[in-house]
């Protein structure tokens, strides 16, 4: 799909077509397993651009058609005919509600009905965006305009432009339609403690945090929820961590582990120290899989298509959602998904997990909710077929040299009619124009305390004869020390250690899932590499620039430091048309204090380097705050902080006596963090970048400033009236009653003046903030904007230096935010020259 990759495979995509029809005639040889294995990775590992891919495969269609997915044949042919067209464009509006709401009614008050009227070639016309019906509050969207033109018909661009600016900051994410589905089954509410299984690259750990956060306003505080999303592949989990991370959740936890290996951590639940081990109201699984169900956007799919990738990742799964059915609470739910068609991944995993679990895990009737999202049951019966595309009735008729690669729970059980399989859901292409999808819903009904027959399934005898089976050290270690722990006798704990000892069992099988993830999201991958340079890059310039006049201190000296020179720094100008330009009446003048912050968050970085405390894997040590911690006290008195402010959840990353920058988690984060077992969790990421130590040349009150990141959170405790926040000598208060300390009311006219350019002077904004900055020092302050409709209430950290403002916000945040006020202005004044210049 990218440039490089079609440059690089130049040769080899001459012949394509040809490549593929042989394939396809191949298939049907009586080849031996091992040699088409080793043929459809050969086929896998070539680059194809995906336009020249024939959506044709004989394979797919025959074997599809004899497992009966769909019955009725009219349907089956419209199945056939969708499959070969390209995806449409789907996106879900993220973030907190009332900013979702406000982006929602611009898209379909402003966008949709300009979109309608666009006409793109000779004759064709492009339908607007349209809300997936059953999606809550119309915050998912549909789009069949094709990408490239999107990006190049003129008619689109405001709209592609928005699109872009609200994505890059994490308003807008892009998704397939279908895959939005499992966390709204799941059921999330605000207090619910939720694991994420195979969670990269969180586009639902995404969604489940929005559910957790769910009742987040202004003024309420910290959700007690906790989101665990967790990834076996250390790339990938760092790009969930970018993913998640834009929703600034003080909830959520990023962890590395195999999901068949999620450590069971112990928390203390009662005053007598009693350990517990956590158990989930919640849990995804959304397993790796062969995803043919998404061959209308991953057209290598076509080409590709076989049954080992399915046989090869059935066992995987199946260990997955055990390990999961292990972690759930009683009366908890467990979503199980796939983007695959395959009944092996997908109905026979369900039925050997709750085969395994005995009557203690069931699947859950839903048939009542989404009533707007079409879906058949899930298949009663399957068959399998072998590598070498024959069907095979029992796992008996395989031949027994390669026996071993196939779990006997591939077929269907002899209960397979009580098992209820029918709950299970399965979407198709055509249903509503999207790819195929599958979702059990499950509930965890008792304890699950013996899935010792976990080696019953498969064929004992070649397992007992088999070197993969050996345990490893680092496992055969993680038994010992679960025996040797006598305090954690519970029934996770049990099945931890049976499970363990089935875990390299299917070495290989594991191998062919990761290989296979990486063919299906190659496309990601891109975008994954794309991020990470980009993480590098926001950690270097953790985002912010603070801009570059030099302020000798003295608001009176104004006019006398006019010296355009010194700017540092090539900067966009911001100019409302219509406006005159305050800065050209202003002399310029140019101010020390504000020096570049994000290098200090970067600097934050380079000193955890030195930190000997490191966790497992070498990530950094989480170290709460103690009481006695003497910076806190300044920054509460400074900021006018609510003492109900959680200050015990503030945690640093370094063992540094400076602290650089002082991170927010949510109570149930510090519950986990703290476990006496924590550190068998290897956690990528956790915490809100909250503070961020300020250093200056002149002397300030207080070293720290508000990071973007965690001040929608701090907010509500900034703006709380507390008796204890009275000041004898608080000559930063000023009069206003909607006022704190250290918070200001902006107007529209000066939101504008505010983005007008970098470091706008404080003698250009209106009387009335004139007066309330000038009675503040110097340091940072949060202005926040309420403008009803259209234009919801923002929250900004802004430096406060001594003659001019900066807005602390990455560039790609300020940009959005002049979009935003500029959709405003438009919105709301006749003149179309209202606007801003970027
Ligand atoms: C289908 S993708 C998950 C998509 C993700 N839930 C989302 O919505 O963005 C499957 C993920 O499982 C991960 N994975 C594969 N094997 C795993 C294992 N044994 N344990 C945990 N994660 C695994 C892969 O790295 C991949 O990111």
């Amino acid at each position: 799909m990218t440039w490089k990759r079609k440059k690089r495979n130049n040769n080899k995509n001459k012949n394509n077509k040809n490549d593929h029809n042989n394939s396809n005639n191949n298939s049907s040889k009586n080849l031996s397993g091992e040699v088409k294995e080793e043929q459809q990775q050969q086929q896998s590992r070539q680059h194809i651009p995906f336009d020249d891919i024939v959506r044709e495969n004989e394979a797919f269609v025959n074997y599809y058609k004899i497992q009966n997915i769909i019955s009725d044949e009219a349907e089956w042919n419209k199945f056939l005919e969708v499959i070969k067209i390209t995806l449409p464009t789907s996106f879900r509006i993220t973030g907190s509600r009332s900013q979702a709401f406000e982006l929602r009614d611009l898209m379909k008050n402003e966008y949709v009905p300009k979109l309608n009227k666009i006409q793109f070639g000779d004759d064709k016309r492009c339908e607007a965006p349209k809300p997936l019906l059953w999606y809550p509050d119309e915050l998912a969207w549909q789009h069949s305009a094709p990408r490239s033109i999107i990006k190049k018909e003129p008619e689109f661009q405001s709209f592609h432009k928005w699109l872009v600016s609200e994505t890059e900051i994490g308003n807008i994410s892009r998704q397939e339609a279908v895959s939005m589905t499992p966390p709204l089954f799941l059921d999330v509410k605000p207090d619910h403690w939720v694991l994420d299984m195979c969670a990269a690259p969180g586009s639902k750990t995404t969604q489940i945090l929005e559910a957790i956060h769910i009742n987040d306003t202004h003024s309420n505080i910290i959700p007690s929820g906790i989101v665990i999303a967790n990834d076996a592949d250390a790339k990938r989990s760092h790009m969930l961590v970018h993913q998640a991370k834009r929703l600034k959740s003080p909830c959520l936890m990023v962890t590395n582990h195999d999901a068949v290996q999620f450590p069971g951590i112990y928390v203390q639940q009662d005053a007598f120290g009693k350990l517990k081990p956590i158990q989930f109201d919640r849990i995804l699984v959304d397993v790796p899989c062969s995803g043919d169900g998404t061959l209308r956007k991953n057209y290598i799919i076509w080409k590709n298509w076989g049954i080992g990738n399915a046989i090869g990742l059935h066992y995987t799964q199946v260990k997955i959602l055990l390990r999961g059915a292990q972690l759930v609470k009683e009366n908890g739910r467990i979503v199980y998904s796939t983007c695959s068609l395959n009944p092996l991944e997908n109905e026979a995993v369900i039925a050997e997990v709750l085969r395994r679990c005995r009557g203690n895990l069931q699947l859950v009737d839903v048939s009542d909710q989404l009533p707007e999202l079409k879906r058949v049951p899930g298949l009663t019966t399957w068959k399998v077929m072998n590598k070498e595309n024959r069907w095979v009735d029992k796992l008996e008729d395989i031949n027994p040299r390669y026996r071993k690669k196939y779990e006997k729970s591939l077929w269907p059980p002899p209960n397979v009619n009580e098992l209820n399989l029918e709950r299970c859901i399965r979407i198709y292409p055509h249903f509503q124009d999207t790819g195929g999808f599958f979702i059990a819903i499950l509930q965890k009904t008792g304890p699950i305390t013996d899935i010792s027959d976990i080696n019953i399934s498969n064929n004992v005898d070649n397992i007992n004869n088999d070197d993969d089976n050996i345990i490893s050290n680092d496992i055969n270690n993680d038994i010992n020390n679960d025996i040797n722990n006598d305090q954690k006798d519970d029934e996770t704990e049990k099945i931890t250690k049976t499970e363990f000892n089935n875990i390299e069992e299917n070495k290989n099988q594991d191998d062919v899932m990761m290989t296979i993830n990486k063919e299906i999201d190659n496309d990601e991958e891109d975008k994954l590499d794309k991020l990470i340079n980009k993480e590098d890059e926001d950690n270097n310039d953790d985002n912010i620039i603070i801009n570059d006049n030099i302020d000798n201190g003295n608001d009176n000296n104004n006019d006398n430091n006019d010296n355009d020179d010194v700017i540092p720094i090539k900067r966009s100008k911001v100019v409302f048309k219509n406006e005159p330009n305050k800065r050209t009446k202003i002399k310029k003048e140019f101010n020390q204090q504000q020096p570049d912050n994000d290098q200090q968050d970067n600097n934050d970085n380079n000193d955890n380097k030195d930190n000997n405390q490191k966790r497992i894997g070498g990530e950094e040590p989480f170290i709460f705050l103690e009481p006695e911690n003497e910076e806190i006290p300044i920054i509460r008195e400074y900021y006018g902080l609510s003492k109900d402010f959680p200050f015990n959840q503030l945690l640093v990353r370094s063992t540094n006596e400076k602290n650089k920058t002082i991170y927010l988690v949510s109570e149930s984060v510090k519950q986990v963090l703290e476990a006496s077992d924590s550190k068998r969790l290897r956690v990528v990421n956790t915490g809100i970048r909250t503070f961020t130590r300020q250093e200056v040349n002149n002397e300030i009150k207080c070293e720290y400033r508000f990071n973007a990141e965690g001040l929608s959170t701090i907010y509500p405790y900034l703006i709380m009236n507390n008796d204890n926040d009275n000041n004898d000598n608080n000559d930063n208060n000023n009069n206003d009653d909607d006022d704190n300390k250290r918070v200001i009311k902006f107007g529209l006219e000066d939101l504008k003046t505010l983005l007008s350019e970098p470091t706008p002077l404080i003698e250009s904004f209106s009387d009335n903030i004139k007066e309330k900055l000038n009675k503040l020092d110097i340091g940072c302050i949060v202005i926040y904007i309420e403008h009803g409709k259209g234009l919801d209430k923002i929250i900004l950290p802004v430096w406060r230096a001594a003659v001019s403002l900066n807005l602390l916000y990455r560039k790609e945040e300020r940009k959005a935010l002049e979009l935003r006020v500029q959709g405003y202005i438009q919105r709301t004044t006749i003149t179309k020259d209202s606007e801003i210049d970027i």
